[in-house]
């Protein structure tokens, strides 16, 4: 079985993964799948810098994501763009990762925040929506990842709302509380799909 894992960004998904982990469930995570494309070397990580500039490089060489994600954020054009080259890399490596998992596991997680903009939902048995109020996502970016509140805005507009994301799902994790209830959220969940 394939379970999806989704929710805006810093909804709480990663937090999720975490406690499903310590259940003794494998997670696929497709943000260190897109870290592991955007390696110096990846033909992805080669046309990126084509198209952005090498402006985009760091000194080291390897890319400079806080520059590319203030990008993607700022200006919706280049989203696609970076989407349009990220997108079917991040698919070929997802669909080796998972076959490989489901080999070997009854029950694997794929953890995505895109999960259905990029209609990946779709290859899923089961998919499980981590909810969380916009404010809520955006306090929680500056205090992650810094910034300023109107940064961490453009991240929660570039994405699908919660309340759109709410049809595509099986079970939903309302996460406007603490972290005691999420893991109430999900012992319950578990106790419903896996036996
Ligand atoms: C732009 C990048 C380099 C920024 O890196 P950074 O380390 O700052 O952030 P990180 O990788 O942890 O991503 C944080 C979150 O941003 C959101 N996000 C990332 N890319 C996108 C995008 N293209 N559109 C909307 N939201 C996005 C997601 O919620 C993601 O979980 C990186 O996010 C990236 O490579 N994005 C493109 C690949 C992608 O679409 N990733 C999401 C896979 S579902
Ligand atoms: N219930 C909660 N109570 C307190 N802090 C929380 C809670 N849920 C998540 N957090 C914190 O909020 C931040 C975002 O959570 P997390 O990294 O799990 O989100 P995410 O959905 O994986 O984000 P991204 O899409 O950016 O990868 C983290 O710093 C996490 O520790």
């Amino acid at each position: 079985m394939l379970i999806g894992l989704t929710g805006g960004i810093a909804s709480g998904k990663s937090t999720v993964a975490t406690m499903l982990r310590q259940k003794g469930l494998p997670v696929v995570d497709a943000d260190d799948i897109a870290q592991n494309v955007l390696k110096p070397g990846h033909p992805a990580y080669e046309e990126v810098l084509r198209n952005f500039g090498p402006e985009f490089a760091a000194e080291d060489g390897t890319l400079d994501r806080a520059r590319l994600r203030q990008e993607i954020f700022s200006f919706p054009e280049r989203r696609y763009q970076l989407n349009t080259i990220m997108h079917p890399a991040i698919a070929r490596e997802r669909k080796q990762r998972l076959q490989e998992l489901l080999a070997q596991h009854p029950v694997v997680i794929y953890d995505a925040a895109l999960l259905i903009e990029t209609g990946t939902y779709q290859e899923m048995d089961i998919v499980i929506l981590v909810a969380c109020e916009p404010s809520e996502q955006i306090n929680r970016i500056i205090e992650r990842d810094g910034g300023t509140r109107e940064a961490a805005s453009a991240a929660v507009n570039a994405q699908l709302s919660t309340q759109q994301r709410r049809p595509f799902a099986h079970f939903v994790l309302e996460n406007n509380g603490d972290l005691a209830a999420l893991q109430e959220q999900v012992n319950e969940l578990l106790g419903k799909i896996v036996h």
